[in-house]
């Protein structure tokens, strides 16, 4: 059973599919401080939050059992993400539901800003008929500067056009091409500034947008102009922002996210007249709310359940059709991984992982993530290493991990092959996909075989003599060790060789050892790949 804590308000209809899995058990309880939720998280899988949970480390660190935390929304600044990564716990995030949600609140600002609906509203319900004080000013011909083409930017670009405004926007990924696509300027923060007569953001908050908006660029703008932020408090410059409100430069603002959320009560935003405001509402919409928690239960389930998942936060994103493709490779890289750390005597230095064939075009890192969880998690249990925190892990420890591609494999479609290097040797294990048998191990160091990677394995190095078999073999049935397979692999008549057996049942050390003493045997390991 899955125990999954909801700890902000979400949606009840968009977390359903959760509550109906027969093997998550749910519970909910909003509000919760830091020090309420050390106390109980230790006993969850999986923790689902809006924006107020703050996740840090100390959360963290006593959720010993925690797997996954799910952003039910766009922004992850509430969770502590190199926490997360350290401790191998995913992050998603549910990054699409909300978008038309939150552009068209950025709409509801930009009009509200431009025709004082909310001070006209006030004045009107309180019994003062005052037509004077609110003129306004129309969108048509205006210039919008966006500030971040992303989802939401975008989306609003899109809906300003249709009231005739001309769109000027700036992001670090917006090219000529979806510029003229979205029928907008592909412009620069500078040319912006200077040119809008509204001006909304809609960036993440990260050093770099830290204050990009901030008395610098103040200075420079046209007298009268509207600023707007649904995105995140800090990006705009509160106190700078208050000055050009005051020096007659900004003639109304629209916040909907503040540097401190809630705003002290004396915060100058909440008492100049120019200034509007709403309590972080740019995701609360009845849909919104659904379609973000419908997003992250289903990643959450799939997640719990070792299924893929999409959206996490702390790794890179596989697109759909590079999943297809490479997911089947998973559990083979995992087990070479694995081989390879049971077979190499000493402290692994270096990862070396090979893709030749097809793969060797594609992009790899999720496989290698695979392969060094199996050679990690033979010393640090698979329980704490995962594709979230394994090349960490192995950074961490000073494991270097070199990737190489071969485009031409000369036996197989596909080999990957992962070589350990310690201090005292080097040791390789390759395998593939077989059509019709799955994976295989097609080498260990440098005899080839075909063994499936599973179950318990002895591998035996002997001088490739006549009889060894037949003493092997006999030594194991007089120690109730029943052999499965049996596979023997050498280069040369009479040279070096290994046998690979699968056994039913592990053997003993002692089984082991007298097997290692026997005559032309060099070594006998135990390879555990269950
Ligand atoms: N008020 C609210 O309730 C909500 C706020 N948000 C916030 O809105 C913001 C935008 O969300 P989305 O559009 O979904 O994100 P997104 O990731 O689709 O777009 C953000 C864009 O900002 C761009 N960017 C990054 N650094 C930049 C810089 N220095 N200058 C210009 N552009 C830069 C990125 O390249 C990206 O295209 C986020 O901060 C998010 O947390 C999102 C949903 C609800
Ligand atoms: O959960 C919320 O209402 C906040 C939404 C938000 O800010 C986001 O998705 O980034």
């Amino acid at each position: 059973m899955f125990k999954v804590l909801v700890s902000d308000p979400i949606s009840d209809l968009g977390i359903q599919k959760l509550a109906d899995a027969e093997d998550v058990i749910i519970d909910k309880k909003p509000g919760l401080s830091e020090d309420e939720l050390v106390a109980i998280i230790g006993e969850y899988d999986a923790l689902l939050v809006r924006s107020q949970t703050r996740v840090t480390p100390r959360i963290m660190e006593a959720g010993k059992q925690l797997k996954v935390v799910g952003r039910a929304g766009v922004g992850v600044d509430n969770i502590d993400l190199n926490a997360a990564t350290q401790r191998g716990i995913i992050v998603i995030n549910a990054p699409d539901g909300n978008t038309i949600t939150t552009c068209e609140h950025t709409f509801a600002m930009i009009m509200a800003v431009a025709r004082h609906i909310p001070q006209a509203y006030q004045k009107t319900v309180s019994g003062v008929w005052d037509r004077k004080s609110f003129l306004g000013v129309e969108l048509r011909n205006k210039v919008l500067g966006v500030m971040g083409m992303g989802r939401i930017g975008s989306e609003v670009a899109k809906r300003a056009k249709a009231f005739g405004m001309e769109i000027w926007g700036y992001d670090p990924f917006l090219t000529e091409e979806r510029a003229e696509a979205l029928g907008i300027r592909l412009s620069t923060v500078d040319d912006i500034v200077r040119n809008a007569d509204f001006m909304t953001v809609h960036t993440p908050l990260t050093p770099e947008t830290r204050h990009m908006i901030g008395r610098n660029q103040f200075e420079v703008m046209k007298k009268g102009m509207r600023i707007v932020n649904c995105a995140r408090g800090g990006i705009i410059d509160e106190l700078a922002l208050v000055e050009a409100i005051e020096q007659g430069i900004v003639a109304g603002a629209a916040f909907d996210v503040f540097e401190v959320e809630p705003p002290a009560a004396d915060h100058p935003f909440l008492k100049l007249p120019q200034v509007i405001v709403t309590p972080h509402l740019g995701a609360s919409t009845v849909e919104a709310q659904e379609n973000v928690a419908i997003d992250v239960s289903e990643q959450v389930l799939n997640i719990l359940r070792g299924k893929p998942f999409i959206n996490a936060v702390n790794m890179p994103p596989i697109p759909a059709n590079l999943l297809n493709i490479i997911q089947p490779y998973f559990p083979l890289v995992e087990k070479l991984g694995n081989f390879a750390a049971q077979l190499v005597e000493g402290a692994v230095e270096e990862i070396t992982v090979n893709y030749s064939g097809e793969l060797a075009d594609l992009d790899t890192q999720p496989l290698t993530r695979h392969v060094v969880r199996g050679v990690l998690s033979h010393h640090l249990g698979s329980e704490q290493v995962n594709v979230v925190n394994s090349l960490h892990l192995a950074k961490e420890r000073n494991v270097n991990i070199v990737v190489q591609k071969s485009p031409l494999s000369r036996d197989f479609t596909n080999l990957v092959t992962v070589t350990l290097r310690s201090k005292k040797e080097e040791r390789l294990v390759a395998g593939t996909l077989l059509s019709g048998y799955g994976p295989r191990v097609v080498q260990i160091d440098k005899f080839p075989v075909d063994v499936a990677p599973e179950g318990n394995l002895i591998l035996v190095s002997h001088n490739d003599k006549p009889g060894i078999i037949g003493r092997v073999g006999t030594l194991l049935g007089n120690n109730d060790v029943n052999i499965a397979t049996m596979q023997v692999g050498r280069k040369i008549i009479g040279g070096a060789a290994i046998m690979v057996l699968s056994v039913d049942k592990g053997a003993s050390k002692e089984v082991l050892a007298e097997l290692a003493s026997l005559a032309d045997l060099n070594n006998a390991k135990e390879i555990n790949l269950l």
